[in-house]
């Protein structure tokens, strides 16, 4: 008796990533029911099946939906002019004395509504989702005071409820120091500590924690404290770590079995054996590095060595990484960091769900998983890192159904 199912999906080859690899299959097939994969392999293997819907392509790969598993897209204003600013010559320093960077960016997002940090965000989101990614991170850390910290995840959580894709949304008011704690810094750790999480636990606003460990951000100790309160509430952890200096952030990130560790241009041989230790991702953002004019690199071929798992993802921010491709950013994994397309590919699918504690249903194209995939008109995978910019056809499918 045919197994009844949703929809057949043929004619392309699979790009299936499983355990990051390509393992790619030549003319495959996809069996779909109730938004899951039931069926993964060889089309001369199909097994029959009776679908409501059969959808046959002429050539090209599928992928798994892409995971952009690092951003902050949500945040009032932008900074174009203070990167204009730079470009025609004003320091840092004068941009900051003139209230520029970060607290820009706070100002702007406590002045805005939540409905207006979705709209804002929505139409960023648009342009990811445009490229097929599937699966996005967003963080919080622009608003630096209770309310305005939750109202930046209730924004991620709405946005969530609105698009085709599944947003996971992280707690970083550990991001920087508000104005009113210049002077007291301790005291916005402890209120993090003491009052926001809690709550952001208790209402469930917030899928995992995250800090800047930083000279200009959060120390070890600062992360430490909000990390032991985290894992007192049960809330998965990850780090943005050894961006500019080498602070040991990555190992200590490690120590509490973060899920991921991110940016890394100056992590050390131990941070990543730390990291191997404890299977923290390692999360590369050559966004950020690109835009900042970076020369340290992240040690890849330590990550390789040791077999710590490469994520790839954007970093959209205003400050640092405006960026609106995660397609871009495979290829600057390649050309700036000396990744393989493979690796790289790996880095936005399979290891960027690990990124996100989501290995289990997302990232590769296996029977139980998530039917998040992409059809693309090309003839090998490597092409989605090879073509620079703009917007490369694509058709995709989320939870089985086409968008
Ligand atoms: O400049 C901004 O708005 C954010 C900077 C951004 N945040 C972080 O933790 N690292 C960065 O590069
Ligand atoms: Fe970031």
């Amino acid at each position: 008796e045919a197994k009844q199912i949703d929809s057949l999906w043929l004619g392309a080859d699979i790009v299936t990533m499983r355990e990051g690899r390509y393992n790619l299959i030549a003319d495959g097939a996809l069996a779909v029911d109730q938004g899951k994969l039931v069926w993964v392999g060889p089309r001369s293997e199909l097994p029959a099946f009776n679908a409501r819907e059969q959808h046959q392509f002429e050539g090209g790969i599928i992928t798994p939906g892409l995971v952009d598993c690092h951003t902050h897209l949500v945040f009032g204003g932008d900074r174009s002019a203070e990167f204009e600013q730079r470009l025609n010559g004003v320091s840092y320093a004068e941009i900051a004395a003139q209230g520029g960077g970060i607290l820009s960016t706070v100002r702007a997002t406590r002045a805005a509504t939540q409905q207006e940090l979705v709209a804002s965000a929505r139409w960023r989101l648009d342009r990811l989702l445009a490229e097929g990614v599937t699966t996005v991170e967003i963080k919080s850390g622009y608003g630096l005071d209770e309310a305005s910290e939750l109202t930046m995840l209730r924004a991620i959580r709405e946005l969530a409820q609105s698009v085709p894709a599944d947003v996971l949304a992280t707690c970083l008011a550990a991001h920087s120091f508000p104005p009113e704690f210049k002077d007291n810094p301790q005291g916005w750790v402890e209120i993090i500590c003491e009052r926001l999480l809690p709550q952001v636990q208790a209402e469930g606003l917030a899928d995992a924690v995250d800090a800047f460990c930083e000279h200009l951000a959060f120390s070890p100790q600062q992360v430490s404290a909000v990390f032991d309160k985290a894992r007192a509430l049960g809330m998965p952890v990850k780090l943005h770590a050894e961006q500019l200096s080498s602070l040991g952030g990555a190992a200590l990130a490690a120590g509490y079995g973060a899920l991921s560790a991110d940016h890394l241009e100056y992590a050390t041989e131990s941070d990543v054996q730390a990291m191997a230790q404890h299977g923290t991702v390692a999360v590369l953002l050559p966004g950020a590095f690109y835009l900042l004019r970076e020369t340290q690199k992240p040690p890849v071929a330590l990550f390789r060595q040791y077999g710590v798992p490469m994520a790839l993802a954007s970093d959209a921010n205003p400050g640092t990484s405006p960026a609106l491709s995660l397609r871009l950013m495979l290829n600057m994994g390649c050309t700036l960091f000396g990744m393989t397309p493979e690796e790289a590919l790996a880095g936005v699918t399979l290891w960027g769900a690990q990124a996100l504690g989501l290995q289990q249903t997302h990232g590769s194209l296996e029977s139980g998983k998530v039917a998040n995939f992409v059809h693309w008109p090309l003839a090998r995978p490597a092409e989605l890192v090879y073509w620079l910019g703009g917007e490369l056809p694509c058709q995709v499918i989320y939870r089985g159904e086409a968008q």
